[in-house]
């Protein structure tokens, strides 16, 4: 679904044109604005009222004003303004690419091809011109030169391209950027004669300096394989980690410096010999110059390849339930993430993620605990209890009975559970068959991965402000225990009655998930 980008060629298709009373045939001459959006330059209009209306002058006008509406997002304006073109028309396609009309089918996946930039080429001697400078001994009438002439600079080699870095970034929460850019190139390297300027303070370097590198970043939780073989790269879970994905190409060699390589000194370039000013103590390039190679080289490519990125969150605790059954309500309850709630399915559509607040009593050493971080005097041992105190839960969407197979929003966002380490069925307590619905749940968990349900859960029966709801708990819970582990998997290891509305049973539920975090 990654590979799904818009197709500037695919404007009006004759099944968008289909609703509309006239039939349109357009020609594909086509040409990309600066925009991106798609302009038809000329197009052939076949309806009825199109050759009638360019062949009569007087419902020009009413044409000219008239806009089609063909597809989602394109707008075809009727134009008879253009000269020679009557009965032409322009087509503005102000479509967005998939990505941004359905986020959540592509903010876990995409591919990307990745490129290195070139190196830089090395600097031959016509470029490296003497310098000149004013002699301040000169005086008129005496024997002093006006000016000197300082022996030429060395010439430089290219500095390497940049390469391309992958970044775990705390702040980054999806992949969608990605999709708005299909090829990453990292900046060409600088060649040897920007040697000089490359750097503050116009030192001249005999090579030219390496280019910035190109950083793409990522959400904590991102696998990146290699297109083809899909062999691992990296799986970069903890901000700040960073992988070099593509490395830039060497910069090319210097004119001179393939000289000394070729071994010839008797080649002089431009007439200079190497006593002439140039010192004997430069580093021979380990880069191996072909014979006759005096010349300056171009720089090497840089490394190229197509990669595929996967993001799974990173969470210790998933909330997974029916849709409606108040997951992401008790996710607001719990933490200080504020998800969309509202009365109707497939309300959260990617997966939300809050830290658990911990108890008041831990907070003032959790804060102790946390400022020690910002300080760099954080212990490794520290580390892990502020971990095991602050327990980051999932709220995922909804899951219905077929999920597995692609169901409602297909199983892709199930793999989000992967790296938790216990989960909270949310039960809607006020729904028709709520121990039914537990196991509609476990089965699809099941059936989608038998580790799943293997993993301690907590099951909450929600709704429970509602008193009818409430009263049916202890009947549920015996309905529940009573289930066969072959079909839900292990029993939970606590059953609550909450509601997110007025809190009932929260405080326990966040005092069970610290339970379930692993002990450092
Ligand atoms: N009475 C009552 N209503 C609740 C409770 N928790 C959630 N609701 C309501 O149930 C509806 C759905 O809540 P959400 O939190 O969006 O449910 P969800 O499970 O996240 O739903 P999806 O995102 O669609 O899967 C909303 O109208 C909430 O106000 C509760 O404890 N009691
Ligand atoms: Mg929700």
């Amino acid at each position: 679904m990654a590979s799904s980008f818009a197709s500037p060629s695919g404007f009006v298709s004759s099944k968008s044109s289909a609703s509309s009373t006239p039939r349109l045939r357009i020609s594909t001459r086509s040409r990309r604005s600066k925009s991106g959006n798609v302009k038809v330059v000329a197009a052939n209009f076949t309806s009825k009222k199109a050759s009638s209306s360019s062949s009569s002058p007087s419902s020009g006008k009413k044409q000219q004003q008239q806009q089609q509406h063909t597809q989602k997002g394109e707008v075809v304006k009727f134009s008879s303004s253009s000269k020679g073109r009557r009965g032409g028309l322009d087509v503005e396609s102000k479509r967005t690419s998939p990505s941004k009309d359905q986020p959540h089918l592509y903010f876990d996946e995409a591919v990307i091809i990745v490129s290195g930039g070139k190196g830089g080429d090395g600097e031959t001697f016509k470029k490296a011109k003497p310098k000149v400078v004013k002699n301040s001994k000169f005086k008129r009438g005496t024997q002093q030169a006006k000016f000197i002439e300082l022996p030429s600079a060395e010439p430089a080699d290219g500095g390497i391209g940049g390469s391309i870095y992958i970044v775990c970034d705390r702040f980054t929460d999806s992949l969608l950027h990605l999709h708005e850019r299909k090829e990453w190139r990292a900046k060409r390297g600088y060649h040897g004669g920007a040697a000089e300027y490359a750097k503050p303070g116009r030192e001249r370097h005999r090579v030219a300096p390496e280019m910035e590198p190109l950083c793409i970043k990522v959400p904590p939780g991102t696998v990146i394989r290699k297109k083809r073989s899909g062999e691992l790269i990296a799986d970069l879970t903890q901000p700040g980690e960073r992988v070099l994905i593509a490395r830039g190409g060497n910069g090319g060699l210097a004119a001179r410096r393939a000289e000394k390589v070729a071994g010839s000194e008797s080649m002089g370039l431009g007439g200079r010999t190497k006593k002439e000013g140039y010192a004997d103590d430069f580093e021979i390039s380990t880069v191996e110059v072909e014979s006759k190679a005096w010349e300056a080289t171009k720089g090497e490519d840089g490394e190229t390849m197509q990669i595929e990125l996967l993001m799974r969150v990173v969470a210790d605790i998933g909330l997974v339930g029916l849709p409606n059954a108040g997951k992401s309500s008790i996710l607001k309850a719990i933490t200080k993430a504020s998800p969309e709630i509202a009365n109707y399915p497939f309300t959260t559509l990617m997966p939300n993620l809050g830290v658990v607040n911990t108890q008041k009593d831990e907070e003032d050493e959790l804060e102790k605990l946390l400022k020690m971080a910002d300080n760099g005097e954080l212990l490794e041992s520290s580390d892990a209890k502020i971990k095991s105190q602050t327990p980051t839960i999932a709220d995922l969407p909804g899951l219905i009975a077929g999920a597995h197979k692609g169901k409602g929003l297909g199983r892709a966002f199930l793999r989000h559970l992967r790296r938790t380490n216990a989960m909270v069925c949310v039960v809607d307590a006020s729904s028709q068959d709520p121990a039914g619905d537990y196991a509609t749940v476990r089965e699809e968990l099941r059936l989608y991965n038998p580790e799943y349900v293997i993993r301690p859960h907590v099951l909450c029966f929600n709704k429970c402000d509602v008193e009818w709801a409430k009263l049916r708990v202890p009947e549920l819970i015996e309905s529940v225990e009573s289930m066969d582990e072959e079909r839900v998997g292990s029993k939970p290891v606590k059953i609550l009655a909450t509601s997110a509305v007025d809190g009932t049973g929260m405080e326990e539920l966040a005092k069970e998930l610290a339970k379930l975090m692993p002990k450092s």
